[in-house]
């Protein structure tokens, strides 16, 4: 264990001014924001475990950036541990994070996907689903599923946002001995289904591996895993690449999808924002072709949507937990090796001074007032530094394809008139689902 240096004696450890207790677990975002106006950093206790949480920018950053080595830790999850038994890549630690970590046509299959509804009222979330499981499906298995395809469909049907984000989880994970909980079956009934699903591809791709001819993520471990066979420490092994498929299989899908969702949502509430983003698609890419990660940077209004509706839907409001690496003195205090860290992501994304009226859903919080794309580091929806998002770049890909692609194709016609939608709930945080709405997608 490292020994700090001597120094002047640390104030006590932080002042402990809450407990899981007093938090609403229902909605334990806006409980710890509440509980942490008085301060940046704050100690509450979930369950018997002190958690260190941080709120505003700078502690986050100071923390997450400044000192990102120390915060690289991944916290206890119960929940999740209990799955992912600290393999894979999200929920592993040391050595076994660093050696995994790694590295338009769904879009299009997605449009084709809605023009079948032929304008009449349908909910979108089962497509918006589908890109996002075929892409990370794409890249593992190097396959995609047809829309209707029966396993996709079983797969597919495990709600894991809900469940990490829900008051289920929250639940849980502040009372980790209460192992029977209602419903918490499900989540264990469902990661089965998956787990048997990833055994299966990864016994055919050993059955059909071409050492020289590695043709997605399951090869190139499996060839890492060969040429490791001898090295006693070597990661890449049969547990972690199971966990690890799990990992990106359910970080990257509901996550994407349900920021897709809550973005339609938005947008049917302003239609003239919709309106503009047409316009600036129609102008700058035209009708004829399809939209690409190229034209981004001359589409800043619609570059700003996107960041907006993450900015504000607000998805992962305290990220998932972090551990310190080490006993370490932050901001004149001593936080002891494996103390548990939130980070409360809420007060950056709704920080009123980066972005004035927070409250209010507005693609101007990320534009200048030439109309350019305004880059913030208050931007943190992938949480920030050597812990942020694995799947960033592919996230924001995804996001900035489908809206582009939606709306060069479709108008956008919700079946109430614009000023009934309630997106009040979109921003509350954690455990909260858009409620069930249709919309028509109209050809345009
Ligand atoms: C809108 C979409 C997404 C959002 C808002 C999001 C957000 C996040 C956040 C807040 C974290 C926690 C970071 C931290 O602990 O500091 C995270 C971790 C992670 N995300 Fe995402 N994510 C998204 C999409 C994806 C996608 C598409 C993938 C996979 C391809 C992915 C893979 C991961 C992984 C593997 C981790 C764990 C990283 C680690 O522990 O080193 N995510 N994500």
């Amino acid at each position: 264990k490292q020994k700090l240096p001597p120094g002047p004696t640390p104030p006590t450890p932080l002042p402990i001014v809450g407990n899981i207790l007093q938090l609403n677990t229902k909605n334990i975002s806006k409980s710890i924001s509440m509980l942490a106006k008085d301060g940046p950093v704050l100690t509450v206790y979930c369950g018997m475990k002190p958690t260190v949480v941080l709120h505003g920018y700078e502690a986050i950053k100071e923390a997450l950036i400044d000192q990102g080595e120390e915060f690289s830790g991944r916290g206890s999850f119960p929940m999740l541990d209990k799955i992912a038994q600290g393999f894979g890549v999200g929920f592993s630690n040391g050595e076994r994070w660093k050696q995994i970590r790694f590295s338009l046509m769904e879009a299009l299959c997605l449009a084709e996907a809605l023009k079948k509804t032929d304008a009449s009222p349908c909910d979108p979330t089962f497509l918006l689903g589908c890109v996002p499981w075929n892409v990370i499906s794409t890249i593992i298995f190097q396959n995609r599923f047809d829309y209707s395809d029966q396993k996709f469909l079983t797969l597919m049907n495990s709600p894991w946002i809900q469940v990490r984000s829900g008051f289920l989880l929250n639940l849980y994970n502040a009372f980790p001995f209460l192992r029977v909980l209602p419903g918490s079956h499900n989540v264990f009934k469902n990661y089965a289904i998956q787990r048997s699903f990833i055994l299966e591809k990864v016994k055919e791709h050993q059955e059909s591996l071409d050492m020289n001819n590695p043709q997605d993520f399951i090869d190139y471990f499996l060839i890492k895993m060969e040429k490791e066979r001898h090295n006693q420490h070597s990661e890449f092994t049969m547990d972690n690449l199971i966990a690890t498929i799990w990992d990106l299989l359910t970080a990257g899908t509901e996550t994407t999808s349900t920021t897709m969702r809550y973005g339609l949502l938005l947008l049917l509430k302003h239609p003239e924002i919709s309106a503009k983003v047409r316009e600036e698609i129609d102008h700058v890419v035209g009708k004829n072709q399809s939209p690409c990660m190229q034209d981004r940077s001359r589409l800043p209004y619609t570059d700003a949507v996107v960041h907006e509706i993450q900015r504000y839907i607000n998805l992962a409001p305290t990220s998932i937990p972090h551990a310190v690496t080490q006993d370490i003195r932050f901001r004149e205090s001593l936080i002891l090796k494996g103390t548990a860290i939130l980070t409360d992501l809420t007060s950056v994304l709704y920080d009123d001074k980066e972005f004035p009226n927070p409250e209010k859903s507005d693609p101007g919080h990320f534009l200048d007032e030439s109309g350019n794309f305004k880059k913030s580091d208050y931007f943190m929806a992938f949480s920030a530094g050597k812990r942020a998002c694995a799947g960033e770049g592919l996230a924001r890909m995804e996001l900035f394809l489908i809206l582009t692609t939606i709306l060069q194709n479709f108008t956008l016609k919700p079946l109430v008139d614009p000023k009934d939608i309630d997106i009040t709930s979109v921003h509350k945080g954690i455990g909260t689902i858009p409620p069930f709405y249709e919309l028509c997608f109209i050809l345009v």
